[in-house]
């Protein structure tokens, strides 16, 4: 078992506390390394790291910055493999969701890379004045990202810090507590391709050091990626200490099935998103809304699909679905289970009590899927995060599309049809932020913003794309008057007679 260094300053050191948190092998239950409870004293020690690397890195030149930004990319292009493994073996996600998960981060390295063009600055000039007004955008200070366990190599290393740091910014993210070495171990590739000492710093940290994060002054602002019970505190105490915030939170994902879907296609995807990850990310599929006319059909057709499903360690060959990510989290996703039955829905796939050979001590669920689901039960409006798929069905478009919408969180929401007037009717009237049609996931693109609503976002701009890049600068307008080449042309107020 390894005990995990955190890195600061451009070393990677022991914690001087005897506290550690385990980081499980969930498809064993064994503990595969410790990752210190960092103090108080070491989490503003990279703070501190990351404020003195600062003014050097914003003054280094955007194209230097995108270039070390494109040697990262290469070096996860080269350590591929490597990656994707422990990424399956500390989260236990199946080897191709992993693959996906570490490609994300070299996607959101490549777009960093673009940051010369993403900073391009606009300029108006007034002819009649002789006044340019140029605006560019510049570099803020130290940010902090706060990361959950699902992806732990495209939140933290994709989403959050190419853009942060290719934007002249030093950061400080504190790593999922159950799944930071893929986090680290790309960090180290940061490193290697030269980003200079301070500018990333990696921290393992229980909560109340982390929430340091949002009240401390050298952080201008923070990123969050989690629950919403999280995402709100972060949001409104960061933001009451005048930071800038934005933060991704929790999901309940609908999918539209009109009666003129191809069934078999229909449900491969279906299963692909409410399976993949073992249900464990933010655009999963949790809920179908699907017209009665077909809904037996669909059923019948998921069922037979998930069965196939070959649960196992994520880092073995053939395994389409891996375990849940701790012992607790499966212990919550059975009681969603239970308390769904209690409400009053029909299991149709039971994964409760699934067991594999010769990991028998591993965090499994099977994929289980709950029918009948009605909109008194609390089953299928709040988050479960785990391989649990609840069915609803309705007489038509519209009182599916008000199901859906009668939703809290709003991150994405499918529709399947073949019907162009409803598949344009449904992009217009869904509440979801990411919409999919005829796709099981609305997969988010390194160049557009990932835009969840209602209480599945707060803040004001989103992560990638411009977006992404906005939350890291700030906009800076600089007005110029060529007194030596224009003549100033004055407005005599007191000599308008009053035409208008
Ligand atoms: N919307 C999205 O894009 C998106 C993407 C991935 C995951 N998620 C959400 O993430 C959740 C799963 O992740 P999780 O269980 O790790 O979430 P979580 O909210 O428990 O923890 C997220 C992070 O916040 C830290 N944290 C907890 N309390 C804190 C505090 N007081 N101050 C500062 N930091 C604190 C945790 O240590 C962790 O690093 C799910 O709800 C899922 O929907 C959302």
């Amino acid at each position: 078992m390894k005990t995990l260094q955190y890195f600061s300053d451009g070393k990677w050191l022991d914690s001087t506390t005897n506290k550690f948190m385990d980081v499980y092998n969930p498809s064993t239950g064994e503990v595969l390394a410790k990752a210190p409870c960092c103090t108080k004293d070491e989490v503003e020690a990279a703070i501190a790291a990351a404020k003195k690397a600062f003014p050097a890195w914003a003054n280094t030149p955007v194209t230097r910055r995108a270039q070390i930004m494109f040697k990262v990319r290469e070096l996860i292009e080269a350590n591929l493999e490597r990656l994707t493994h422990l990424c399956a073996m500390e989260n236990g996600k199946a080897l191709g969701d992993a693959l996906g998960d570490v490609l994300k981060a070299k996607e959101g390295t490549e777009v960093a890379s673009g940051m010369p063009s993403l900073m391009m600055g606009e300029s108006v000039m007034d002819i009649s004045t002789g006044v340019d007004t140029v605006l560019y955008r510049e570099p803020i200070g130290v940010f902090a990202g706060i990361v959950p366990f699902n992806f732990p190599a495209m939140i933290p290393m994709g989403w959050m810090a190419p853009t942060c740091i290719a934007a002249g910014n030093t950061m400080v993210i504190k790593a999922a507590s159950f799944t930071p070495m893929t986090c680290m171990e790309i960090a180290k590739l940061y490193q290697q391709a030269g980003v200079p000492d301070g500018v990333l710093n990696i921290v393992t940290c229980s909560r109340n050091e982390a929430d340091l994060f949002l009240t401390h002054p050298d952080i201008r602002g923070v990123s969050f990626v989690g629950s919403t019970s999280v995402g709100l505190h972060v949001y409104s105490k960061a933001a009451a200490h005048g930071k800038r915030v934005q933060a991704l939170c929790e999901a309940k994902n609908h999918a539209l099935v009109l009666e003129d879907a191809p069934i078999e296609r229909t449900a491969a995807g279906i299963i692909n998103a409410s399976f993949g990850c073992a249900g464990e990310r933010c655009m999963a599929l949790p809920v179908i809304v699907v017209q009665e006319s077909i809904a037996d059909a669909l059923v019948d057709a998921i069922v037979k699909q998930a069965k196939q499903l070959k649960v196992g360690p994520g880092y073995e060959k053939g395994v389409d679905m891996g375990p849940v990510v701790t012992a607790a989290h499966k212990k919550f996703v059975i009681d969603w289970i239970n308390k769904g039955i209690e409400e009053g829905a029909k299991v149709v796939l039971d994964g409760r009590n699934i067991s594999v050979k010769g990991y028998e001590g591993g965090f499994y669920v099977g994929p289980t899927i709950l029918d009948h689901i009605t909109e008194d039960m609390t089953v299928g409006a709040q988050e479960i995060f785990g391989p649990v798929l609840c069915i609803k069905r309705v007489k038509d478009f519209d009182e599916g599309l008000a199901i859906m919408n009668n939703n809290e969180f709003a991150n994405g929401s499918v529709i399947f049809t073949q019907n162009g007037y409803y598949a344009r009717e449904f992009q217009k009237r869904t509440d979801g932020g990411m919409v999919g049609i005829n796709v099981g996931i609305p997969v988010p693109v390194g160049v557009f913003p990932f835009s969840g609503h209602k209480r599945s976002f707060f803040g004001d701009l989103h992560c990638l794309g411009k977006d992404g890049m906005r939350f890291y600068t700030e906009s800076k307008c600089v007005t110029t008057r060529w007194f030596d080449e224009h003549e100033i042309k004055k407005t005599k107020v007191d000599s308008w007679d009053g035409t208008i």
